[in-house]
């Protein structure tokens, strides 16, 4: 596996792009390594990922342009990535408020107060310093009112977490919190009051590694900056009674604020439209050196990069026990038993409630979700809500709205099977495994090589070549060879290849039988 991996690290196309890339541990073997190194050397361009030769092609450049060019983009990106703290520095002990609601619409489908509790639980220890001290879950029947609780629910709680000086905070379990709520509850309980927004934000910006996720993240956060401005320049023009128009503007402070706003969203629109028409590229120029790829999907912490990392030996594949551990997708080469190369994209795991700009300014990254040859979706079958979890993947997969045909032809697997002493499944076609103890994976290579084999249209075939022709390094080069009987009297050889129907259509037509 690591030759590829070794190969994939000298394509610069994969590392200018973003893709995390491991370093070699050994010389890599003939066949796949040939393969990439072809890929990397120039032809069409993978050593330049935006395929154009040079940022600037078409006009001449002064000397020191590009990188006084590059250094005024620099600043651009810099500006369009400073943002306040989400949330304070340092040590909290949060009280967990959760609105129980148990009537009407608002009511949650397929799961329980206990398990959302259990969630935010682990959403708030990922966070740094932050551990939860008290729990409390209040039925409401008024989830949409502005103080989201009935009058005696929220003079009870008020009363428990004054009377508690140990809590620094209060995370209340609703997936947005409009500003007005904020400061009255804050006002009433005298500790700041964060939301589930907040909280998934503040990760996903503590996670973001490339320009891509930074941007995305910082799309996402606009609605809330937003709603934020409108409620304190209101509090600000009440406190100080100043004029509401900056001089000679005939703009409003909050106009002119809201102005700079849209600008900041545009801005950072169009960075990721230039990002994702390299993504474009990438996809394109994988399609043309014919990598299949295999999208590993499925609920946050659920095993994904660990079970990738199982089956790449990639060590640029970290797992951590932590919500949200990977926002950018990186790409890990392996071999499947037939020889065939193969990507794994690791992707940004699923979460209930995902708050929907996060998953809106995410689509583009998502959308490599889209364009795999085969989807695997990991599931950790040792969560007592895993079947939910499927459920929240499958509809979060719906909304994507991908061909049904890589839909149906998505494999199932069951992780951290070792958590679960005698664990078998009955679902059809699921495959059972334990990425950490290496449980089940020559199963799961199996089946994803049949399934990469039909979804790819490729087949293994046993072609006769002439020694001497062009044929044999034409499908060294074209084609993955698994085996090569010489039979050197009749000057020929029999040579067994994982061939795709449009490479085999191309042979045909150079070398006629
Ligand atoms: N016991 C057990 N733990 C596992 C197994 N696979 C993964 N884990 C643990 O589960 C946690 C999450 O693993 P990751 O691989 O980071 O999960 P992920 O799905 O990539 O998570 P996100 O990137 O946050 O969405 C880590 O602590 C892993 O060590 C397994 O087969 N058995
Ligand atoms: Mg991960």
């Amino acid at each position: 596996m690591w030759a590829l991996r070794a190969a994939v690290r000298r394509a610069p196309w994969l590392s200018t792009l973003g893709l995390r890339c491991p370093a070699p541990r050994a010389p890599p073997p003939p066949h796949p390594a040939r393969l990439l190194a072809a890929a990397s050397a120039g032809h069409g361009g993978l050593g330049d990922p935006d395929g154009l030769g040079s940022r600037h092609r078409g006009r001449a450049s002064r000397p020191g342009e590009d990188e006084e060019d590059e250094e005024d983009e620099e600043d651009e990106e810099e500006e369009l990535l400073r943002s306040e703290p989400l949330l304070p520095a340092g040590t909290q002990r949060v009280c967990l408020v959760h609105p129980d609601v148990k009537w009407g619409p608002g009511k949650p489908q397929l799961t329980t107060a206990e398990w959302q509790v259990a969630e935010a639980a682990a959403l708030v220890h990922t966070l740094d310093g932050w551990s939860v001290v008290q729990t409390v879950v209040v039925p409401t029947k008024t989830p949409h009112k502005k103080l989201i609780f009935g009058r005696g629910s929220l003079e009870r709680l008020t009363e428990r977490i004054r009377a508690s000086p140990e809590i620094t905070s209060v995370f209340l379990n609703v997936e947005r919190m409009a500003s007005p709520t904020k400061k009255e509850l804050e006002a009433a309980w005298a500790v700041e009051v964060f939301d589930r927004f907040t909280i998934v934000l503040h990760i996903f910006r503590c996670n973001a590694r490339t320009k891509e996720a930074k941007l995305q993240v910082a799309l996402a956060e606009i609605p809330l900056l937003r709603s934020n401005l409108k409620h304190n320049v209101t509090r600000l023009d009440r406190k100080v009674g100043a004029s509401r128009y900056i001089m000679g503007s005939g703009e409003s402070f909050l106009q002119v604020q809201q102005r700079l706003l849209k600008e900041k969203e545009m801005k950072i629109r169009r960075a990721l439209e230039q990002l994702r028409g390299k993504r474009v590229l990438l996809r394109k120029q994988r399609t043309r050196r014919e990598f299949p790829v295999v999208s590993v999907l499925g609920y946050t912490n659920s095993g994904k990069t660990s079970l990738i990392r199982a089956l790449t030996e990639d060590p640029a594949a970290q797992p951590r026990d932590q919500l949200f551990a990977t926002l950018d997708v990186t790409a890990h080469g392996a071999w499947l038993p037939s020889r065939v190369p193969v990507l794994y994209m690791d992707t940004v795991g699923f979460l209930s409630q995902l708050p929907h700009s996060l998953i809106q300014s995410f689509s583009a990254t998502l959308e490599d979700v889209a364009h795999a040859d085969v989807l695997m979706h990991v599931r950790d079958i040792s969560h007592p809500e895993s079947e939910q979890q499927k459920a929240t993947v499958l509809s979060t997969l719906r909304g994507l709205r991908l061909p049904a045909q890589l839909l149906d032809s998505m494999l199932e697997v069951h992780n951290k099977v070792d958590l679960v002493p005698g664990y078998s499944t009955a679902e059809p076609g699921a495959l059972a495994v334990s990425a950490r103890l290496g449980l089940g994976l020559r199963e799961l290579e199996a089946s994803l090589d049949a399934t990469v084999m039909e979804a790819t249209g490729r087949r293994v075939l046993t072609l006769r070549v002439p020694l001497a022709g062009p044929q044999l390094s034409w499908l060294h080069r074209e084609a993955t060879v698994q085996d090569v009987t010489v039979q050197q009297e009749a000057g020929a050889a029999l040579v067994t290849v994982v061939i795709s129907s449009v490479a085999y259509a191309k042979f045909r037509k150079l070398f006629p039988e």
